[in-house]
């Protein structure tokens, strides 16, 4: 079997180890405009361990983002409750940090290094010394220690993306949270910022949550995949892929798993239109 639901052997020893760093419980997020209600999400639960590569996947205007935007804080739920290591998360804060898919996320006016250093300093979380030794450490694992003292607007949007990452991976949050951080980028320097992260996942074993509408970009880099409905997003459901020794999931595998994730998010259609997978 490719995917296991989740409740599976994996899950419980998983669960065994410590109970999750993140728990969604029947979180229906809404918002309120003063001529709509908008239900985003219905009634989506989820448990995220320590170490998982956890996906959130589902089409355009399903609710990602907004759960993205509640985890960080930034939204509350109507219903159900989010909280992480047993606290309810009822406000933004330096144990989430959040990567972005636009480019212009990171201060124009600050080194790379700047950039890099400045939550741990913001925060308080560090020295301006150690900061900056951090900053430069994460900068190394980005592969860019030769631009730590250029600006933002001398770097490719490859690059702007990975001081992102290296600026979010250095506060060592207790989550990272992803919104689609490579879908802006050309074909190319996106698979290959696919692969480096998960390298550098390899390196640092942090958490993160990490949103895409792409069924191949949630299977080539998660560990646990959340298959969310069309709008409103409900759990369509929690599937784990299975990896080799090379840490990849192997292309019969990966095959099937797609298509088996095709039917679940576009079946009908397929059928109606009967087109091809
Ligand atoms: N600030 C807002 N005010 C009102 N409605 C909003 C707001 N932000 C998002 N929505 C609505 O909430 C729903 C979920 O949006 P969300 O951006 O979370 O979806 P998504 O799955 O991330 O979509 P995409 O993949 O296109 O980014 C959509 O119907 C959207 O129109």
């Amino acid at each position: 079997m490719l995917a296991q639901p989740a409740g599976t052997p994996v899950e419980a020893a998983r669960a065994a180890r410590g109970g999750p760093v993140l728990r969604v419980e029947g979180a229906t997020l809404q918002y309120k405009t003063h001529r709509h209600l908008v239900t985003a999400t219905y009634r989506v639960g989820f448990d995220v361990f320590a170490a998982d590569r956890f996906i959130l996947l589902g089409p355009s205007g399903c609710g990602k983002s907004t759960l993205l935007k509640a985890i960080a804080g930034f939204v509350k739920p109507v219903e159900g409750s989010i909280s992480l290591h047993d606290r309810v998360v009822d406000r933004p804060g330096p144990d989430r940090m959040m990567v972005f898919q636009e480019f212009d996320q990171l201060l124009p006016w600050k080194t790379v290094r700047a950039n890099v250093a400045f939550p741990m300093v913001a925060s308080r979380k560090y020295g301006r010394r150690e900061a900056l030794e951090r900053a430069d450490h994460y900068i190394g694992l980005v592969n860019l220690g030769k631009f730590a003292d250029t600006y933002p607007h001398q770097l490719s949007g490859g690059m702007k993306q990975r001081v992102a990452i290296a600026r979010a991976m250095a506060m060592e949050p207790d989550i990272l949270l992803m919104d689609e951080p490579f879908a802006s980028l050309d074909a190319l320097t996106r698979r290959k910022m696919q692969d480096e992260l998960l390298s550098l996942w390899h390196q640092v074993r942090c958490t993160i949550v990490f949103v895409t509408h792409s069924i191949e970009e949630a299977i080539l880099l998660g560990n646990r995949i959340l298959v969310l409905s069309p709008h409103p997003g409900r759990v369509r459901a929690l599937l784990e892929t299975r990896r080799g020794a090379d840490g990849l999931v192997p292309s019969e595998d990966f095959r099937a798993l797609r298509e088996e994730i095709q039917q679940m998010l576009f079946g009908e259609n397929i059928v109606q239109e009967g087109a091809g997978i």
